[in-house]
C-alpha cells in the first residue's frame, strides 16, 4: 500500500528480523552440522512466531486496535476474503459489514487496515480538499491500475483526469445527444421487427440493454459504435460472462493479483475453457486492441515528417475540433508526460472507460424497466406514459429534447428510483497520507483506509421510507427533490465521482422516454422475470443479482 502512514508489516518485521538472525546464528553455530529437519523446524517456529506477532500487532497494538469490530476481521483479511469469493457464490461482504454495523454502531474495523463507516451525513474523506488516494489492493478487482478510475495516488489520478475531463464535460455530451438517439431507436425497431407479436419469443432486456449501452460508450468513445446492437443473439455470451468475471475480479482482489496474471499468461482458448462465454468479453477487447492500435498507428504517421509534420491538437480552431475527435485523440494531444501516452497506458484508459459505462447504464435500464412493469400498487407505467404523451402533444407532437425530458417529475423520479436502487454496489474505499481525520469522537490516523458505501444511504429508511421500494413519486415535489438529491450517491463521490456521469444520464432520459413514449408502437410484459432476477445480490461492485435470467419480455 503506497504511503500508507502505518503498516503492520514494517512494525512486525522490525522486530522479528533480528529475533530471526539470531535463532539462525544459534543454529548453525554447531559447526554447521544442522540436520534438514531441524532446520525446517526452526522455520516453522519462525514463521509461528512472525504470525502470532502480526496477530498481536493488529489486535492489540495497532492504531486501529481501538475501532470496534469482530476480532476476526481485525486479525485477517482472510475473513473478507471468504465473503468475497466462497460464501454464497461472493460478493456478500456488504451483507457481513451491514451485521457488523447493527451490533457495533456507525464505525467499524471491517478489515485489519479498514474501517467502514455507515453514516449519512459524513463524508469527511470525499471532500474535494482531500488528497483522496485509492487503496491499490481493492481495485485490484479490475486489473491494472493504469487508467484514471483504479489510479492510487491523488496527484497522479488529477494528472490523468485533467487530461480527460474536457472529453466528457455536458457541452461535449451534447454534442453526442443524436447518437444517442440513433441507437435507441435502433434497438426499438429491432424489438419491434423481431419480437413484436410473436407469441413464443421472449427478449431477454438485461442482454438489449448492456448492447445499448456498449454502443453509447463505444461511439461516445471513439465516434463509432462498437456494434453490439447488430448481434443477433445480442451478445448472449459475452454479457452473461460479465458476471463471472466479477467474481474472478474478487478472487484477483484477494489473490494479490495472480488470477489476472495467470489468465494473461495461458492461451486464449485455455481462459475462455475456464470461463464459458469469456469468448465475447475476450472479442469486446479484440475490438478495442483494433481501435487503439489503428489510432495509435494514425497519430504516429501525422506527427512523422513524411506523415506532413502536423500534430493534431495543436494550436487554433481546426485543432481543437480535431482533438474532440475520440478519447485516444484527446490523451495523445495533451499534456500529459510521454510515459502516460504509451499504447499500454491508452488501451488501459479506453478499456476503463468504456467498461465503466456498460455494466453499469445497462443493469440500470433493465432494472428500472423491470419495476415500470412489474409494480402494481399503484402502477408506475401508466403514469409514465402518460406524462410523456402529454408533454410530446404540448410540445405539438415532436420528441422532447434531453433538457426538455429533463424537466418532466415523473420520468425524473423514474430515472432516480433506479439510480437509487440499483447503482453501483461496491463500497468506495480512500486514505489521505498526509492528514488525519475525525467521526463524532474517534480519531482516525492519517493513512488509514476508510470506506462508505453509497447504497447504504440510498437504503435509509429515514431517508427514503420503504426505501426498498421503487417509488417515483417521492420525487414528484420540487423542494423534496432537492433534499433527497443530497442523498442520491450514484455516481460515488468527491475528486473520484464518476466521469461518464452526464452520457449516463442522457442515455437513461432518451431510453425511457423513447421505449414507453408515444410513438414506440409497442407494449412490453414481463415473461417469467421475478426480483430475483434483477434485485442485487452479489456485489461485484456492480450489483448482480442471485438468478442469471435476466428480464425476459414479449412485445406487442
Ligand atoms: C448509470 C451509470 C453509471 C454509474 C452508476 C456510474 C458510477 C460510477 C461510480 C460510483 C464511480 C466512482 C467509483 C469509485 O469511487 O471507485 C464511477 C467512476 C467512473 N465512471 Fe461511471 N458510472 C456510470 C456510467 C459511466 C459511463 C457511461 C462512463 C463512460 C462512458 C463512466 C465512466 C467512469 C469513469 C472514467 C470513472 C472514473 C472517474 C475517476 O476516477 O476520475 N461511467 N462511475
Amino acid at each position: 500500500m503506497a504511503e500508507t502512514a502505518v503498516t503492520d508489516y514494517e512494525v512486525v518485521t522490525g522486530n522479528v528480523v533480528p529475533a530471526a538472525t539470531l535463532a539462525l546464528r544459534a543454529l548453525f553455530s554447531d559447526d554447521m552440522a544442522l540436520h534438514a529437519s531441524a532446520l525446517s523446524a526452526a522455520v516453522v517456529v519462525l514463521i509461528l512466531l512472525l504470525l502470532l506477532t502480526i496477530a498481536i500487532y493488529r489486535l492489540y497494538l495497532s492504531p486501529l486496535a481501538k475501532f470496534p469490530g469482530p476480532k476476526l476481521a481485525a486479525l485477517t483479511g482472510l475473513y473478507e476474503g471468504y465473503y468475497d469469493c466462497i460464501h454464497e457464490g461472493g460478493g456478500r461482504y456488504y451483507r457481513q459489514i451491514n451485521e457488523m454495523h447493527e451490533d457495533y454502531g456507525p464505525i467499524v474495523r471491517i478489515s485489519p487496515w479498514e474501517l467502514h463507516i455507515r453514516d449519512q451525513e459524513w463524508s469527511e474523506i470525499y471532500k474535494i480538499s482531500r488528497r483522496a488516494y485509492k487503496p491499490e489492493w481493492y481495485y485490484r478487482f479490475l486489473g491494472s491500475t493504469s487508467n484514471v478510475f483504479t489510479t492510487v495516488s491523488h496527484e497522479q489520478h488529477r494528472m490523468r483526469r485533467d487530461a480527460i475531463q474536457a472529453y466528457f464535460s455536458p457541452a461535449a455530451v451534447a454534442r453526442h445527444e443524436a447518437e444517442i438517439e440513433r441507437l435507441v431507436d435502433k434497438l426499438i425497431a429491432r424489438l419491434r421487427d423481431e419480437y413484436q407479436g410473436k407469441e413464443d419469443r421472449a427478449v431477454d432486456l438485461y442482454d438489449a440493454f448492456r448492447c445499448l449501452a456498449t454502443d453509447v460508450a463505444t461511439a461516445f468513445a471513439f465516434r463509432k459504435p462498437f456494434g453490439h446492437l447488430d448481434s443477433p443473439d445480442w451478445e448472449h455470451d459475452g454479457n452473461r460472462a460479465v458476471q463471472s468475471f466479477g467474481r474472478l475480479g474478487l478472487f484477483n482482489r484477494q489473490a494479490n493479483g495472480l488470477v489476472m496474471k495467470v489468465l494473461r499468461s495461458i492461451p486464449t482458448w485455455l481462459a475462455v475453457a475456464l470461463n464459458p462465454g469469456g469468448g465475447g468479453v475476450e472479442g469486446f477487447f479484440k475490438q478495442l486492441a483494433v481501435v487503439v492500435n489503428t489510432e495509435l498507428a494514425a497519430a504516429k504517421s501525422k506527427s512523422s515528417p513524411r506523415g506532413g509534420g502536423r500534430r493534431s491538437g495543436g494550436e487554433g480552431q481546426g485543432e481543437e475540433e480535431e482533438a474532440q475527435v475520440n478519447i485516444i485523440r484527446q490523451i495523445l494531444n495533451s499534456s500529459l508526460p510521454p510515459e502516460e501516452k504509451t499504447p499500454y497506458r491508452v488501451a488501459a484508459e479506453c478499456s476503463s472507460v468504456t467498461l465503466a459505462g456498460t455494466e453499469t447504464t445497462g443493469s440500470i435500464l433493465a432494472f428500472t424497466t423491470f419495476q415500470l412493469l412489474s409494480c402494481d400498487h399503484p402502477p408506475k407505467l401508466p403514469a409514465l406514459q402518460e406524462e410523456l404523451a402529454q408533454a410530446q402533444q404540448k410540445n405539438g407532437g415532436k420528441r422532447l429534447t434531453y433538457q426538455e425530458l429533463k424537466e418532466l417529475p415523473y420520468l425524473t423520479g423514474v430515472v432516480n428510483e433506479g439510480l437509487r436502487l440499483h447503482s453501483v454496489s461496491g463500497r468506495l474505499p480512500r486514505y489521505d497520507p498526509t492528514q488525519g481525520m475525525t467521526y463524532q469522537d474517534w480519531y482516525i490516523p492519517k493513512g488509514t483506509i476508510v470506506s462508505t458505501t453509497p447504497n447504504d444511504t440510498h437504503l435509509a429508511n429515514d431517508i427514503f421510507p420503504i426505501s426498498s421500494w421503487f417509488v417515483p413519486e417521492r420525487w414528484m415535489d420540487p423542494s423534496q427533490r432537492k433534499r433527497l438529491s443530497k442523498y442520491l450517491l450514484p455516481f460515488g463521490r468527491g475528486t473520484r465521482s464518476c466521469l461518464g456521469m452526464e452520457i449516463a444520464t442522457m442515455e437513461l432520459y432518451i431510453t425511457f422516454a423513447r421505449l414507453f413514449g408515444p410513438d414506440s408502437c409497442m407494449d412490453l410484459e414481463l415473461y417469467d422475470s421475478k426480483w430475483q432476477d434483477v434485485w442485487m445480490y452479489h456485489d461485484f461492485f456492480s450489483p448482480f443479482p442471485k438468478n442469471k435470467k435476466g428480464v425476459r419480455v414479449f412485445v406487442r
